[in-house]
């Protein structure tokens, strides 16, 4: 199909699952609200209430916020006023900019329009040749999928000024959004109506505390409360056939007087409630990361640890922090305008973050210890109210967690633990002056007096120095397999396919596999709505997730996913982190993205938990040269086939010492305090340290 085909192809739209459920209502005349009855209203039914609000929805989908009557689908490139081609792939959107590091020459190779198809010729991958140089990890290419997540990112001070959130999916330049009026008059699912001003009784009024209820649209969702009963809270999915695999891991852990390891649940010695609830949850037996781990913070200690993807990385911090908390005799905080929880984690996704606290709410269960969940895109006043009622621990998006404490809703003097899930991401050039301003914000402790643990299944060597600001000079690092290593569970296929094909062979990739839940990785927003329209057109159960959603769409989204209404989920980066969901078995890397870091977390979305997955990527040599060779690393680490044609590439743009350093420069694959000269221990789950090779010979890590 011709990208001249689209507008016709829109305006008898298959939208099946991708709309929202009461748009379909709206529109359709089916009982499952399958089939349209009637095209999109013309704009003037927009004007107000929902039918506003879900036009401008269905309008991006397919015309980037702008008129559909004039602009509807245009034929190679979108006229969005923001000069980004789709096809074209300028990749210079500045919403969007998940910028390219590239720093390779391009040369050659590209079919304009022709799939070339992957080589059949693969060899299967041993110790890869290549010491691959980074694909540009972050520093200093924010990612603003995150930056649109939480408003504060890299926009002023703590108190500065700040860039009002986006209206809608799409521009939004056409029809302001209804949130933004603070007005009012619609009131939509789980929202409430702004009425007046927009001034609410809760606010504090703090001088200067420039948030989104002063600045820009005024966020009004208030997500449903999670179900309450018991079966709801513990449910969980089962382990793979290659959970117990993960006792041959090889684990490190490096620093002084590092506490031994903990094998079993019974040995941490966690309270009596903790240990029950860890039962309810089906956890019969430690993760690496977690024998690793839970002494260490039961300890009082300082960490950074690293684990592959899906590995319990979570429970690995919650549960001794928990430990803690009650063996320190916590009490139940009251209700009280200003909460001072003992506990902060933040993670970069408002999804993530909700899924830490899901898991907090569940280790807690039973216990006095209340979490609380707060994050962007949602009502500041209803994170206000879910504070006000008790907080010990607090899970937190960035932006959201600097406006709470800019209006003095909580005081960080009783700040015991500091948690940044997805620490890497935390403290690159997106998040990491937002985190510097935390940690110096009056009454938060100093590093000597809390403790500050972090966790990413990626952990670059420039992010571990920055990291050391954060962290008493003393802190463990504890690295389980390769830092930075793809997941083994996860089969990885590369194909190379041109920008220009990548359409048709998503469709007959996810043609093959039928049902199976994938997540279709994209790297804009606006290539996430084509993608996910287009796959409605082929019949495809669709949603998509992605920063220029409404909080609402995205949650609503996801659990279309879950659930496996929508088996199919495209997604921007937004989604490439932390998320754990079910049966996921498929992920589809339709644009490879920026790092290679990046790529270990996408497919990380897949063969969780010991349950395997598989991930196809579509390699545009036009565009993904530089990932040549960190992608022939990634694959030869975790014993995957490597296509000829990709170590080809790899060869011929082989740079010798990019990004510095003798060694792999793919991998920060140890704890960069390697010069240290105390103690080091290098372990298998069960095994005594002596066992082990040598922790301080990087080789060994091959
Ligand atoms: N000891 C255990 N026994 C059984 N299931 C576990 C155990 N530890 C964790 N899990 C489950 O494994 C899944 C993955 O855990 P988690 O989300 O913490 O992984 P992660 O290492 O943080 O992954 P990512 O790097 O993608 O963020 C979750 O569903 C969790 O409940």
């Amino acid at each position: 199909m011709g990208d001249e085909d689209w507008e016709a192809e829109i305006i008898t739209p298959h939208l099946s699952s991708y709309v929202p459920v009461f748009e379909k209502d709206r529109y359709s005349s089916g009982a499952n609200g399958d089939t349209f009855s009637k095209t999109p209203a013309s704009s003037s039914e927009m004007d107000d209430g929902p039918s506003r609000r879900d036009h401008h929805f269905m309008r991006s989908r397919f015309a980037s916020g702008r008129s559909l009557g004039n602009r509807g689908f245009p034929s190679n490139k979108l006229e969005d006023g923001d000069g980004a081609g789709f096809w074209g792939e300028s990749n210079n959107d500045g919403e969007d900019n998940q910028t390219r590091n590239r720093g390779f020459s391009r040369r050659g190779g590209f079919q304009d329009g022709n799939a070339s198809e992957a080589s059949s010729s693969s060899r299967r991958g041993g110790k890869g040749g290549f010491r691959g140089g980074r694909g540009g990890f972050g520093l200093g290419s924010p990612n603003s999928e995150y930056e649109q997540d939480e408003g504060t990112q890299r926009t002023g001070g703590l108190f500065g000024p700040r860039r009002p959130a986006p209206s809608g999916p799409g521009n939004g330049d056409v029809y302001p959004s209804r949130s933004g009026s603070g007005r009012g008059g619609y009131k939509g699912l789980n929202e409430e109506v702004i009425t007046g001003s927009g001034k609410n009784s809760w606010k504090s009024g703090a001088e200067g505390a420039e948030s989104e209820d002063t600045q820009g649209p005024k966020m009004t969702y208030v997500p449903p409360a999670p179900p309450e009963d018991e079966d709801s809270i513990f449910a969980h999915y089962q382990t793979g056939i290659n959970f117990d695999k993960y006792d041959s891991i090889l684990v490190e852990v490096s620093g002084h007087d590092v506490p031994p390891a903990v094998l079993t649940f019974e040995e941490a010695n966690l309270c009596q409630t903790l240990t029950s609830n860890i039962a309810k949850a089906g956890y019969t037996k430690l993760t690496p990361v977690q024998k690793y781990s839970i002494p260490v913070v039961l300890a009082g200690r300082d960490l950074m640890a690293c684990a592959q993807t899906g590995s319990g990385k979570t429970a690995a911090f919650l549960l001794p922090i928990l430990a803690n908390m009650m063996r320190d005799g916590i009490t139940a905080s009251r209700f009280r305008e200003l909460q001072e929880p003992e506990c902060i984690i933040v993670a970069p996704t408002r999804e993530l973050i909700n899924q830490i606290y899901l898991e907090a709410r569940k280790f807690s269960f039973g216990t006095c210890v209340r979490a609380v969940v707060i994050y962007g895109g949602t009502q500041f006043g209803h994170s206000v109210r879910q504070i006000a009622q008790g907080c010990n621990v607090l899970c937190a998006t960035p932006g959201r967690l600097m406006d709470i404490i800019g209006k003095e809703k909580i005081g960080l003097r009783q700040v015991r633990y500091l948690v940044l899930d997805e620490a890497d991401r935390m403290l690159d050039m997106g998040f990491g002056p937002e985190m510097k301003k935390l940690i110096s914000c009056p009454g938060m402790p100093s590093k000597e007096q809390r403790q500050t643990l972090m966790f990413s299944a990626t952990f670059p060597e420039e992010i571990q120095r920055l990291a050391g600001e954060f962290l008493k000079p003393d802190y463990l690092f504890v690295a389980v397999g390769q830092v930075g290593g793809a997941c083994t569970d996860v089969q990885q296929t590369v194909l190379q396919v041109g920008q220009y094909a990548k359409r048709e062979k998503l469709v007959e990739t996810l043609r093959s596999t039928g049902d199976e839940r994938t997540m279709v990785f994209v790297e804009t927003k606006k290539k996430a709505d084509f993608i996910a329209t287009f796959l409605c057109q082929e019949k495809i159960s669709t949603t998509s997730i992605h920063g220029d959603r409404e909080q609402r769409e995205r949650e609503q989204a996801l659990g279309d996913f879950r659930c496996g209404k929508c088996p199919v989920l495209v997604a921007t980066s937004v989604a490439a982190r932390g998320l754990d969901i079910e049966n996921v078995q498929h992920v589809i890397n339709f644009d490879l993205p920026s790092t290679i870091d990046e790529y270990v977390h996408r497919i990380g979305r897949t063969g969780r938990c010991g349950n395997t997955g598989r991930a196809v990527s579509f390699f545009d040599p036009e565009s993904d040269r530089h990932l040549a060779q960190p992608l022939v690393k990634i694959l030869s680490d975790a014993q995957q086939d490597v296509p000829a044609w990709l170590e080809e590439i790899a060869f011929s743009t082989y740079v010798p010492g990019f990004s510095g350093g003798p060694r792999d420069s793919v991998f920060a694959s140890v704890d960069t305090r390697k010069n240290y000269q105390g103690k080091s221990t290098l372990n298998t789950a069960g095994f005594s340290a002596s066992q082990a090779p040598n922790p301080a010979d990087d080789e060994s890590w091959d």
